[in-house]
């Protein structure tokens, strides 16, 4: 390559491939479109079937010479005949891809084990997280990889021809990762396990605590066969409910991380684990908050086409025909309006966080605004749709046309939830507080003067 900008030196660079595989197919012809000449080492370099247009393909010895930079896209099981070459594998740069099917397997880490095969190569792990059928279809823009490895100067090769393929790199840090890289590709949806658990816990519990209360009780009691209920009633009782604490939830650990900084005075020192775990699946107990919100207007919209609904209310009507006029009641009006108006608001507002938490919504947001909408708005939510609550509890239990002698306890948890978090928040806004709090996030006691050094210079 006689090329002499260092650009053109790079367009024409060779990269060796070992293994003909799926991924080696794949990432090969990726790299052949960004502008790289591709070698592939094979076993069978005659007979291995349908490379890239452009690709040459030799035996690993032959390859590995034409290229520093070497692609393992073998399967660790088969790293042994690397043994057999290591004498042509001096000083190369070898990208370990390789994954698992299940954590543990091994005893070491892919890449340790193939640093330890071939102890003269420079291994480097990472790109395990991409997949031989995003790489054929390019659905690569902006996609995240990992590496990791013990040289800065090979990782950095493998960084910057990921970054030509259009890929985000993030360092992970020396070999020693390389075990919870080829962690990544096994999860399952880590940061939604546990609001999942929580938001089916709280549906589970409050699905027998008003089945038992409302229907299971009235029958027993009343004798009454309200059991059609189940479908829709209850339903409508639950999501409401789950929504409004899963919301409280994942604005709980906000200001408890609030008050912790202000009782120690600083922000240098780490959360407790459990307030950690909790601060990084907020997105996503907001997100289930979200679902539920939308089940409970969705049920709601059909209750005036409900059979029971309208039996009611067409009895109702006939009974005041018959006695007494039918008064329009002001009182009535604005408790009905006002729970509907504080409901639609909420839920317009729920939808307008969602949004925002979408990464390409929010990504187009500066750090302000984010965090305006976010903050601010989310807790204004918050707001109205406790309000939304404690309406409804009023028009149910408290007005003296429907008094009842007490609050059902389960309703009670799901107003008291949302309470303390928006009397917690409203403490952290004091203007007192507020002056604290930001002094300390903006790490005043760290830009105050040592006393020992001030002491030393006076000396
Ligand atoms: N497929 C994917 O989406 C992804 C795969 N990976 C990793 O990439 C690696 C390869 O995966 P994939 O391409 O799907 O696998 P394939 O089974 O499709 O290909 C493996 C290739 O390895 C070579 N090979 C097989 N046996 C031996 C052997 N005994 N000695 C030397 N070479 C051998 C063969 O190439 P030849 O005949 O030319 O020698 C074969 O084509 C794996 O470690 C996998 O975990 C990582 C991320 C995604
Ligand atoms: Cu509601």
């Amino acid at each position: 390559c006689y090329a002499h900008s260092k650009r053109e030196r790079q367009c024409t660079e060779m990269l060796c491939i070992f293994g003909t595989g799926d991924l080696g197919r794949s990432l090969g012809q990726r790299l052949l479109q960004s502008g790289y000449r591709v070698v592939y080492g094979s076993r069978r370099p005659h007979s291995c079937g349908p490379l890239p247009l452009g690709a040459q393909v030799m035996s690993h010895v032959a390859a590995a010479q034409s290229a520093r930079l070497i692609f393992m896209c073998v399967h660790r099981e088969h790293y042994a005949f690397l043994e057999t070459m290591t004498p042509h594998l001096k000083g190369k740069v070898l990208v370990d891809i390789s994954n698992n099917l299940k954590k543990d397997m091994y005893p070491e880490a892919n890449a340790a084990y193939l640093q330890r095969l071939v102890p003269d190569a420079t291994v480097v792990k990472g790109l395990n997280t991409l997949s031989a059928w995003a790489l054929q279809n390019g659905l690569l823009a902006g996609k995240q990889v990992f590496l990791c490895g013990n040289s800065a100067e090979a990782k950095q090769a493998v960084a910057e021809m990921s970054t030509k393929l259009g890929l985000t790199v993030l360092d992970k840090g020396s070999l020693s990762a390389a075990r919870e890289l080829e962690d990544f590709p096994l999860q399952l949806f880590p940061e939604w396990r546990l609001p999942l658990r929580v938001a089916v816990g709280l549906t589970a519990f409050f699905f027998f605590y008003l089945l038992i209360r409302d229907i299971i009780y009235a029958y027993v009691e009343q004798g009454k066969d309200i059991s059609f209920r189940i479908t829709m009633a209850l339903g409508n009782k639950v999501f409401p409910i789950v929504s409004l604490i899963m919301l409280s939830l994942c604005y709980l650990p906000g200001v408890i991380a609030a008050f912790l900084q202000l009782y120690r005075g600083t922000k240098y020192r780490r959360f407790p684990d459990w307030l950690d775990r909790w601060m990084l699946c907020r997105k996503q107990m907001g997100l289930i908050a979200l679902g539920f919100a939308f089940l409970h207007a969705i049920y709601t919209f059909v209750i005036p086409t409900r059979y029971a609904v309208r039996h009611k209310l067409i009895s109702l009507v006939m009974k005041n025909n018959k006695t007494t006029p039918f008064y329009f009641d002001n009182t009535e009006a604005w408790a009905q309006d006002s729970f509907y108006m504080l409901g639609i608001l909420g839920f317009f507002l729920y939808v307008l966080l969602g949004l925002t938490s979408l990464p390409s919504v929010g990504g187009s947001l500066s750090w302000r605004e984010f965090n305006f909408i976010q903050s601010k708005l989310g807790h204004l939510t918050l707001c109205i749709c406790t309000s939304h609550g404690y309406i409804y509890g009023w028009n149910k239990f408290l007005r003296p046309s429907t008094y009842k002698w007490y609050t059902p306890p389960g309703y009670m948890l799901c107003l008291i939830v949302p309470s303390v978090v928006l009397v917690l928040k409203a403490l952290v806004l004091l203007p007192c507080v507020d002056r604290t709090l930001t002094r300390i996030r903006q790490g005043w006691e760290r830009t105050q003067p040592d006393e020992e050094m001030v002491k030393a210079t006076n000396l």
